[in-house]
């Protein structure tokens, strides 16, 4: 059924990428190792100051119980007030000390924590500037915003807590351990047990828990899918009365990810329980056999205080500990995922000697291209043969689908052909710099995009530093000064995001005027006339005659209206070339040029 398709909310593309994550566990913990190396390395110095303050931290926590058992031992139970008196003097300090040597140390570590989730931040963003439509495509925007974004929280809380808790935990119980076996050697076997014990809970809860926060992310990403197709296409739901059958695809999505939530809620709910019922445990057999060594007179009573404190440490940290450990699978999820970006190596970029080209004319040579998408079983276009010279008019017309879209994106690089080669400016576009190449390159999308800004702001989007006037006459020519003269604020007249306060040709005529703005010698224009009436149209194609001067023009087309006066015109059928001419040539020898006359226009072959 179509509607299975729809189902899961989810393109192929995205279901392959994450089995694909999903299927592999054994990399993961390297993945948040790598993380930590590549990103930590510019703060050690504040680790270094953060490591010392928990040691002491450590150290200090180490050092009350044995005061305490010297309290008890040598000013409780011999009625030495004064004693009492300095050792308690003491412990204070210890605790005033403590606790401002905990604060440093916790605001450095949120410090580095949020420095570090910065910097890889922008990593991604600096590696996802570099992809290509290959990658974009492979990983899907849900998909990259979600990693941007909420798997960078993920590490950066891990950071955040293990960087403020886990050193001094660390040190404070195997100290703990070592002093209470000092304290009391005779009690070391039912420390064992409870430590045992301890572990193996702890261990069992965090084998379980990491598939499940892996899978907890991977189903973020299919919800954050939904919901993104779901607001972009709410009005076609509308239409379709198929609000219903949406709101339960969202429902489903969200049950899932509420389902694997609280499993994982579940396991993590039975360990405080689990650990504090052998802490119990343990402190009444420390009471039970301790009161056997106080009495046979092997252990003092101060002696059986600090152990008993001893024992209350390991577990509090345990569960400090534990609660870090917690945080860790998903953060091992996280951390993989943003790797999968950060080591991603956009499939179209610089060569590394760009060749620069002598003479930036706008000529571009297809050598016998073809050209297929990944995945697909036949190529879209096929060895395709033709030049567009500079100060002509190129028109490419072809029904939807035929290729169009597809041959113009081969020549800013934004896809490299597969076979044959595409040369601008005399060189071989891979073997250019992209910047350079896309420079002289003024391309209209057919789907015309605009940033939130000012209209002027995205006029002067390929060339900040054109003048007003260079912004009116763009306007004139793309025939949008009457509507701009219109706008509160004309040129300041805000814009909202993807241009949404304005219409469709209102649009398009604006991104038009930001090709013509920035001057290249090679102007691409990708259907992007549809949306204007006939007459607009007409009006702007006489109006860029004048302007585009030597630069080499390239209008792709389905209307034939638009195609007649240009010095070249290739019609392309299913990815092939059916005829390559001008309008008068076409019509006395292409077949397929004719009967698209004729279906469009009402012309026969003798018109
Ligand atoms: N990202 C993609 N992955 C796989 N196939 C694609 C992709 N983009 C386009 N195609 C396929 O390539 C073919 C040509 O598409 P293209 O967009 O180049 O055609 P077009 O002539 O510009 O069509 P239209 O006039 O409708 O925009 C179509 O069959 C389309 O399904």
């Amino acid at each position: 059924m179509a509607t299975a398709h729809l189902d899961s909310g989810v393109t192929e593309h995205e279901r392959r990428l994450n089995a694909d994550q999903v299927g592999r566990r054994a990399p993961v913990r390297g993945r948040l190792i790598g993380l930590i190396r590549g990103f930590f390395r510019p703060y050690a110095r504040q680790l270094g100051v953060i490591a010392i303050l928990q040691v002491l931290e450590a150290a200090g926590n180490l050092y009350l119980p044995i005061l305490t058992a010297d309290i008890i031992n040598n000013g409780v139970l011999k009625g030495d007030v004064g004693h009492i008196g300095r050792t308690g003097g003491i412990m204070l300090t210890i605790a005033v000390l403590l606790c401002v040597a905990s604060l440093i140390s916790v605001y450095l570590s949120s410090w580095v924590a949020m420095a570090v989730g910065a910097d890889i931040r922008t990593a991604i963003y600096d590696r996802v500037q570099t992809f290509s439509v290959v990658e974009l495509n492979r990983f899907g925007v849900a998909s990259l915003t979600t990693r941007s974004v909420n798997d960078v929280q993920q590490v950066q809380l891990f950071f955040q807590v293990a960087l403020s808790l886990l050193p001094s935990a660390i040190v404070t119980t195997l100290g703990a351990v070592i002093l209470a076996v000092g304290q009391g050697p005779g009690l070391s076997p039912l420390l064992a047990i409870t430590l045992a014990a301890v572990l193996a809970v702890t261990g069992w809860v965090v084998v379980r828990l990491l598939p499940m926060f892996h899978s907890v992310q991977v189903k973020t990403d299919r919800l954050n899918q939904v919901l993104r197709e779901q607001i972009a296409g709410v009005r076609v739901a509308r239409a379709f009365l198929r609000t219903g059958w949406e709101e339960n695809r969202f429902g489903r999505a969200n049950a899932d990810i509420t389902d694997t939530a609280l499993r994982a809620g579940r396991v993590f709910a039975l360990l405080i329980p689990l650990v504090m019922a052998i802490t119990n445990l343990s402190s009444a057999g420390v009471f039970w056999f301790g009161a056997e060594l106080f009495q046979s007179g092997s252990m003092s009573i101060g002696n059986l205080t600090a152990f008993l404190l001893y024992i209350m440490q390991i577990m509090l940290y345990v569960v400090v500990g534990v609660t870090v450990l917690i945080l860790l699978p998903r953060a091992m999820a996280s951390a993989e995922r943003i790797q999968q970006v950060n080591n991603s190596v956009a499939a179209i970029a610089d060569p590394p000697k760009p060749v620069v080209p002598e003479a930036v004319t706008g000529a571009v040579e297809f050598r016998h291209v073809t050209f297929g998408y990944a995945g697909s079983e036949r190529p879209v276009l096929n060895d395709l043969t033709f030049a567009f010279r500079p100060g002509q008019t190129t028109a490419i017309l072809g029904g939807t689908g035929s290729g169009k879209t597809t041959l113009l994106n081969l020549i800013p690089r934004f896809l490299d052909a597969t076979a044959g080669a595409v040369l601008v400016n005399g060189i071989e576009v891979p073997a250019q710099s992209l910047d350079r190449l896309r420079a002289g390159i003024g391309l209209v999308p057919q789907t015309a995009f605009l940033f939130a800004g000012t209209v002027a702001g995205n006029l002067r989007f390929g060339r900040p530093e054109a003048t007003e006037e260079e912004l009116w006459r763009a306007l004139d020519i793309a025939q949008a000064r009457d509507f701009v003269m219109a706008l509160p604020g004309r040129l300041d007249a805000r814009i909202e995001r993807g241009g949404a306060n304005l219409s469709g040709g209102q649009r398009q005529r604006l991104s038009i005027a930001r090709a013509l703005v920035r001057r290249p010698s090679l102007y691409l224009f990708d259907d992007c006339f549809s949306a204007l009436d006939t007459a607009t149209d007409a009006r702007l194609r006489a109006a860029l005659l004048t302007e585009t001067g030597d630069a080499t023009v390239v209008i792709a087309t389905q209307r034939a209206g638009t195609v007649m006066n240009a010095d070249q015109i290739i019609v392309l059928d299913a990815g092939s070339i059916a005829g390559i001419g001008t309008h008068s040539q076409l019509m006395a020898g292409c077949r397929t040029y004719q009967e698209i006359m004729e279906s469009q226009l009402g012309w026969g072959s003798g018109s």
